[in-house]
């Protein structure tokens, strides 16, 4: 633990209206723009800890939904809390579990008061409001915690979003006043929500910023939206959320969805792509992605990318990788989540040095003509 007991953003150069900065928080800091790798039920799966530090991470993300099921808030926090159980000193960023819920529970039922539901695992009743959720990420002793919000899928009715979003700024009201009971240098974000509509999303970013956030999550996106409605959101949003706090898009997502959002302001991404893609069989690459399940590799000798840093990428023949995979052998899992984990730490570094240098542009022309290239 440094001595800061200060959660504090830092801007240091913009290039248009992408950002490069840095979050300071007691556990460590945070160089953004970030991608936070995602750590479900307390682990990166497949991956050691001190791999993922390796590989540039800051921060890592738990989940309230599926710790709070298993093992359960209480036990972890008996347990030294998840930095300790999981064995990662660094920042970690926890969700506030709502999302979860409405994806993955079953018989959920919301309300004024929170959400209730029966666990995925096994049936039992749970209830979810924004002081319990609170609670939970604080017995996680989570560096970053997230409001309880409702996410609209969309398409959805104007009605419906403007619903969603006005019990989604109450809520942030009352996650606010939960916070205040925890320890110095931890910082509870707000949610924008707002869906597709560019008034309704001025109006939950106006009411986020009213009530007064150490930073604030852009939600209600990537739920089936196409990407310029998405892009779209963001120029609305950003604008009006502070300069000196950060923004962090959730659940996003592919590499190009990542550089156009840095371009539009955004400081922090997650997403469970590079990790899912890596256990289906599918690498990200500087030219692409590659199903390493196809026929076609099984007598290629050539490695995914020789001049990747990452063994995973450099080492090893793609026919070595497809026989894994066909093999359903788990180092097969582990090497290609380590290559999307490579990769995507390598865009988000790229990123930050092309800020640093006042070459952005360049640098997303060159990562899309890498990508458009596909002759791998
Ligand atoms: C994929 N698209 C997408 N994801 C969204 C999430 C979850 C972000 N990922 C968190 C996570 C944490 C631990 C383990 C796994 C995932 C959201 N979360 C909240 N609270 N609110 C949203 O509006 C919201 C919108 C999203 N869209």
């Amino acid at each position: 633990m440094i001595e800061q007991t200060e959660f504090q953003y830092r801007l240091k150069a913009t290039d248009g209206a992408a950002r490069l900065g840095e979050v300071l928080t007691p556990r460590g800091v945070i160089r953004t723009p970030a991608f936070m790798p995602v750590g479900t039920a307390g682990t990166v799966k497949g991956m050691y800890p001190s791999q993922v530090r390796e590989l540039g991470a800051d921060i890592l993300l738990g989940n309230t939904y599926h710790l709070m099921l298993r093992p359960g808030a209480e036990r972890v926090a008996k347990l030294g809390g998840l930095h300790e159980l999981m064995r990662w000193p660094h920042p970690i960023l926890t969700d506030s579990g709502g999302f979860q819920v409405m994806s993955l529970a079953a018989l959920r039922k919301m309300s004024e008061n929170g959400v209730t539901f029966r666990s995925h695992i096994d049936g039992s009743y749970y209830e979810l409001t924004p002081e319990r959720s609170v609670e939970i990420q604080g017995l996680l002793g989570s560096d970053i915690q997230m409001q309880l919000d409702e996410c609209v899928r969309l398409p959805a009715s104007r009605e419906e979003i403007a619903r969603a979003l006005r019990l989604s700024l109450r809520w942030a009201e009352r996650s606010k006043k939960a916070f205040e009971s925890q320890p110095k240098g931890r910082a509870l974000f707000g949610i924008v929500q707002g869906g597709d509509d560019p008034a309704l999303r001025e109006e939950s970013a106006r009411g986020l910023v009213d009530i007064d956030f150490p930073g604030y999550s852009i939600g209600g996106l990537a739920v089936g939206e196409p990407q310029d409605v998405m892009l779209r959101m963001l120029e609305v949003v950003n604008p009006i959320l502070p300069a000196d706090k950060p923004r962090y898009l959730m659940g996003v997502g592919t590499p190009d969805d990542i550089i156009e959002s840095v371009a539009r302001g955004v400081d922090m991404f997650d997403c469970v792509m590079p990790t899912r893609a890596g256990r289906h069989a599918q690498a990200f690459t500087r030219f692409g992605k590659i199903n390493l399940k196809n026929a076609r590799h099984a007598e290629d000798s050539r490695p995914l990318d020789e001049e990747s840093d990452c063994p995973a990428a450099r080492d090893y023949s793609r026919a070595y990788l497809h026989h894994l995979i066909r093999s359903d052998e788990m180092l097969g899992s582990m090497l290609l989540t380590w290559v999307n984990l490579a990769y995507y730490q390598s865009l988000t570094a790229g990123i930050r040095a092309a800020i640093a240098e006042g070459r952005f542009e360049d640098f997303k022309a060159g990562v899309k003509e890498g990508w458009a290239r596909g002759d791998i």
